[in-house]
């Protein structure tokens, strides 16, 4: 369970004070997620989020992804919204942490993704980088090829622990990725995270994203390749090809993807696998048994690496191209 810091009912009844979201009922943690402390609020008015922004976050962030989520949501992409003060401000601070309240999302995350959500969700991601080329902020990517070789210099002494012979293995994809990252490939602004417990669906019907967490610019074919590895494998580590076409066809019905894209596809995808096996890799082997989350399996990202290494072309993930550039 997320909840790093733990709140009192006194503290949250302070902090609340001054927002127009009436009296507060009930509240408790929220058993998911592994980035932030979040907690379900029933007040007089309703259900709410309640964020306490936790060691990943960097403060100086929060203006671009709350800014972020109110911009989507204006250009019509459902996603839950900061709630305002009395005056006018969405950012508090509680426990120590900043924190913010967050408009209830209704829907399910879904646990076994099916083709049809895989080409929902392909349409969102692509919906939102049209959507974010109106934001007039921009974020890099603190977790992209540059970080890293930092990030895997905090495990790699400890990483023979976890499998033996790991080590040498992602030295090695390092820098194979480090030498072949693309650049100038069409960018923006990416979610990054557009895992299923991200995505929320009221039947067969996607009805909105959350977690904008680490949105930042980057390349949108970056985006894709981190939903083709969240959402396309199979539990026995198989890549299920009808979910990547359902994916890749639900993204190019909305932005068609170019040809440069289309062949750096299984660099980023490889590199999009390494981001999530070095951070998984790094709460493994740092976050306390006893902390309220879930660790998640890094080697689960190992194999999807492994796949990555030996894919020859896009096709493969069941992209099927028009020819038509864009974008
Ligand atoms: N606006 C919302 N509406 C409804 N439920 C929400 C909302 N925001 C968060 N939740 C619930 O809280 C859980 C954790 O939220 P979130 O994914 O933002 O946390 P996180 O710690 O940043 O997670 P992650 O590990 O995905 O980065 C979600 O799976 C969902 O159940
Ligand atoms: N979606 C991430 C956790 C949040 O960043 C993962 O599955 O590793």
């Amino acid at each position: 369970m997320a909840v790093y810091t733990d709140i009192t009912e006194a503290e949250l009844r302070a902090f609340l004070e001054p927002y127009d979201i009436g009296e507060l009922l009930s509240y408790k943690g929220i058993a998911e997620g592994v980035e932030n402390s979040n907690f379900l609020m029933h007040t007089e008015k309703g259900s709410f989020i309640l964020t306490l922004y936790e060691k990943r976050v960097d403060r100086n962030d929060l203006p671009f992804f709350l800014g972020l989520m109110e911009h989507l949501a204006e250009s019509g992409l459902t996603c839950p919204l900061p709630v305002h003060r009395r005056d006018g401000i969405v950012l508090g601070e509680l426990a120590g942490r900043p924190a913010a309240v967050i408009t209830f999302l209704e829907g399910m995350w879904p646990r076994r993704p099916t083709p049809d959500h895989c080409r929902e969700v392909g349409k969102v991601a692509a919906m939102l980088h049209l959507s974010g080329r109106g934001f007039d902020r921009s974020r890099k990517n603190a977790l992209s090829v540059r970080a890293w070789r930092p990030l895997w210099n905090q495990s790699a002494a400890r990483a023979d622990e976890v499998e033996p012979g790991l080590s040498r293995e992602v030295e090695a994809d390092l820098e194979r990725l480090e030498e072949n990252w693309p650049d100038g490939l069409p960018s923006g602004v990416i979610h990054a995270d557009l895992f299923p417990d991200n995505v929320f669906f009221l039947g067969e019907t996607l009805s909105g994203v959350i977690d904008f967490y680490f949105a930042c610019n980057d390349l949108f074919a970056y985006d894709v390749a981190v939903c083709l590895n969240a959402w396309c494998f199979e539990r026995d580590g198989a890549f299920n090809m009808t979910k990547g076409l359902a994916l890749l066809s639900g993204y190019q019905s909305v932005r068609p993807v170019t040809a440069a894209e289309a062949e750096a596809l299984p660099m980023l995808a490889h590199g999009a696998a390494l981001r999530f096996f070095l951070t998984r890799l790094y709460d493994w082997l740092n976050v306390p048994d006893g902390a309220m989350v879930v660790k998640k399996d890094p080697m689960e990202y190992l194999r999807y690496m492994r796949f990555h290494r030996n894919i020859g072309s896009a096709a493969e993930y069941g992209l099927r191209q028009s020819g038509a550039e864009s974008h």
